[in-house]
């Protein structure tokens, strides 16, 4: 039986079109429908008894998965892209996230074609197994302040690789701790006593034949994370150095190469591209984020239409939750961002593609914006999700907190995408140093991309909005000048303000905080301007392209709502015209409310894939919330091991006193 069934009649667009939207293309539609289905099938991807299992328990699991799903992979020829949307639907963090998703991209983006040559067909065929050994114990952030050394040696033709202090210890790399048997290694290239900036170097860290250590090698797992099951089935890692040797060629010689004679040689490609990995992985991240946003809505939305509470009259069926304005406003932002979080990670991809394929040709004039991008949509997205994941476990109520909602392993996996890859603030400041430059540079240089609308900045300063209606707010031309004049003004404020320092950086160091927040609205009209530019696109489908309009008005004035101080101190708003805003949102929220459980089955997830018992699709979920208490390993005797060893004393000892 069918429990949504009358809310998805409500309905009124194509979902199969709408899925077809969301996906991308139909391609993109039809090869994620094929993999989500062949997990969903498979009994070795359950995942339901993953939270109880001990930690070797667990990780010989996930081994057993990875083994499983690298079987299909060669069985069933599967294409890259294929095996991208297995392990997405595998949905099991592991060691081979950061085998396919750093290690190889870290040696094709730095490595020399020889290198390539030699390491990549070893690492696809998995024949080797590495990880991106950047952190240590003592710095993440600051990757200049890494103290692991690698020392070259004229007389060997080697480098040689040590920890010459505790905090120089590798510290976080997943897959490190027990299965890398390779790893890109960062470490201060030294030469002739010199040092010569932090490089990447492939060092083999345990034997092909046994796997153990391999001598000066000490590595293990840093031990238990955050939530039950979760991100444990990763083996982040520990690694010490002890004078170990390596040859020379295993330094990653795209941006700097060492001769044998020890001379450093710099190649015009910039130093940066060092970093070029974390670029790749900040935009995937922010693909990801739409992902794990858009199935904890998916949850949230259909148990909110299950769970109905107070408002009965003469006995009649209670409110469903979803019909409480307080419920919608809360729940129906987060599904506008999915959906806008989706558009503008198919736009940033489009981006990276590109600056891929610039560097390709040695052409970088695209690498900054490029990095900013990337670093502020990676912070920006991944907060909002992971705010918004522990939203959802709230508009569920109590139930969200049982483990078989899905939600709490949701949150516990999710939430480190805040800080790996770049801790969320720090990757705003690099954005908000780009935006200053930006400025500081206007006088002559035209700003181009996601900066263009600096160009008018005068314009901007000058021009207050227009709007004089609620339905005035209906116009993409109003809402993004009022986003493009928000940030133009705080960005110019700040710059005067940075202006007033003699010393830059200290200017920098004391306005961090405003900077901050610059730069969050500088990446919020990126989203909102992304979300509008994907409606001029041809959408096919009945009420597809409407569906989408409206969620990207609820995006767009729910977040200026949010932040209608900035809106207002900047004086591009009067208080009117925000709380003509405001009045404009409810309205979107009547309409999104019919089209709200077809929209999250417009992300055609399985349950499987969901893993939650109050988001499951035919919204049955009293009957197999009540199913499941009693599959609970507590529940397997009436009388619990310990009870008489612990309790009956004490009750015993109760009985006997109140007989005194
Ligand atoms: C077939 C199956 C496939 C399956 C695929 C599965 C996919 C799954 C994929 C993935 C799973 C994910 C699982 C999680 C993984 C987590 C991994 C990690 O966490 S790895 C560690 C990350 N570590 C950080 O991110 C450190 C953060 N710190 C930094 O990035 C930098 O140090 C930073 C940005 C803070 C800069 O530091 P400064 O201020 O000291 O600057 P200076 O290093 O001197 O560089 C200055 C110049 O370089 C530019 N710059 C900095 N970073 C750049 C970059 N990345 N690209 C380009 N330019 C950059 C700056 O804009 C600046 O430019 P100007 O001089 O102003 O022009
Ligand atoms: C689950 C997980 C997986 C990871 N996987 C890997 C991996 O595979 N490989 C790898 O190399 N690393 C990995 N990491 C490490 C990760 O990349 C770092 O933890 C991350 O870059 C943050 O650095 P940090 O830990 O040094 O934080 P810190 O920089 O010490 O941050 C602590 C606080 O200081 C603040 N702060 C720091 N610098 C500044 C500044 N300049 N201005 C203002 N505030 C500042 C931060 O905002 C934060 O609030 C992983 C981490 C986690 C949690």
């Amino acid at each position: 039986m069918d429990y949504l069934s009358d809310e998805r009649k409500k309905s009124d667009f194509d979902v199969e079109a709408m899925k077809v939207a969301w996906a991308g293309s139909i391609q993109e539609f039809q090869l994620s429908d094929r993999m989500a289905k062949l997990v969903a099938n498979d009994p070795v991807f359950e995942k339901f008894t993953r939270p109880m299992l001990g930690r070797k328990e667990l990780l010989k699991n996930t081994l057993r998965k990875s083994a499983h799903a690298w079987k299909l992979i060669i069985d069933l020829r599967l294409s890259e892209e294929e095996a991208k949307w297995l392990r997405l639907y595998v949905d099991e963090p592991a060691y081979t996230d950061l085998h396919w998703g750093m290690f190889i991209p870290a040696i094709e983006g730095q490595g020399t074609e020889e290198q390539k040559k030699k390491w990549l067909p070893l690492a696809k065929k998995m024949q080797i197994i590495g990880c991106y050994a950047q952190t240590e114990l003592g710095h993440g952030s600051n990757v200049q302040g890494l103290e692991t050394t690698a020392t070259f040696d004229t007389r060997t033709d080697e480098f040689i690789m040590h920890s010459p202090t505790l905090t120089s210890s590798k510290w976080w790399p997943g897959g490190l701790g027990k299965l890398s048997t390779h790893a890109v290694v960062y470490a201060r290239l030294i030469v002739g006593g010199q040092f010569h900036g932090v490089h990447g170097f492939i060092v083999q860290l345990r034997s092909l034949e046994d796997h153990s250590p391999l001598p000066g090698i000490t590595v293990g797992d840093i031990g238990l994370k955050f939530g039950n099951g979760a991100y444990n089935t990763m083996d982040n890692g520990v690694l010490r150095f002890d004078h170990v040797r390596i040859p020379r060629n295993q330094m990653l010689m795209r941006v700097s190469q060492v001769t044998k004679e020890g001379k450093i040689m710099q190649s015009d490609v910039p130093r940066q591209l060092i970093y070029g990995t974390m670029v790749y992985v900040r935009q995937t991240i922010v693909a990801d984020a739409s992902k794990a946003l858009s199935r904890a809505v998916c949850i949230a939305t259909r148990y909110s239409a299950v769970r109905r509470q107070f408002g009965s009259r003469d006995g009649g069926p209670e409110t469903q939750v979803i019909d409480y304005k307080t419920q919608q406003s809360r729940l129906f932002p987060l599904l506008a961002s999915a959906y806008a979080f989706r558009f503008v990670s198919e736009w940033l991809k489009s981006l990276y593609l590109d600056v891929k394929q610039r560097l390709e040709a040695n052409e970088f004039s695209t690498l900054p914006e490029a990095h900013a991008c990337t670093a502020g949509l990676k912070s920006l997205t991944t907060t909002a999700t992971a705010d918004g994941i522990e939203e959802c476990r709230k508009l569920c109520g109590g139930h969200g907190y049982l483990v078989s909602s899905g939600l709490p392993e949701l949150f516990a996996v999710y939430i480190p995408a805040c800080t790996y890859e770049g801790d969320n603030v720090v990757l705003m400041l690099q954005v908000a140093r780009f935006l200053v430059k930006t400025v500081s540079e206007l006088g002559h240089k035209k700003p181009v991309g996601t900066t263009a609308y600096m160009g008018r900045v005068a314009s901007l300063m000058q021009k207050n909005s227009a709007v004089q209606t609620a339905e005035g707010w209906l116009n993409p031309g109003a809402v993004v000048e009022a986003f493009e004049s928000r940030a133009a003004r705080m960005a110019v404020r700040c710059a005067q303000e940075l202006a007033k320092f003699g010393n830059p950086e200290e200017g920098f160091a004391e306005l961090a905080v405003d900077l901050v927040e610059v730069a969050v609205s500088h990446c919020q009209l990126i989203v909102v301007t992304k979300f509008f530019e994907k409606l001029q696109q041809d959408i096919p489908g009945k009420g597809v392209k409407e569906s989408l309009e409206v969620l990207c008005y609820v995006y767009a004035l729910f977040l200026l709502h949010k932040h209608q101080g900035d809106f207002l101190a900047t004086g591009y708003l009067t208080p009117k015209q925000a709380s003509l805003a405001n009045a404009q949102l409810r309205t979107l929220y009547s309409k999104v409310r019919p089209n709200a459980i077809a929209l999250v089955d417009s992300f055609s997830y399985t349950d499987h894939y969901l893993g939650s018992i109050l988001g499951r699709y035919d919204g049955n979920v009293y009957p197999k919330l009540y199913e499941a208490a009693w599959e609970d390993p507590l529940n397997d005797s009436d009388v619990i091991d310990g009870f008489h060893q612990y309790v009956q004393p004490i009750l015993k000892q109760r009985l006997h006193s109140a007989k005194l």
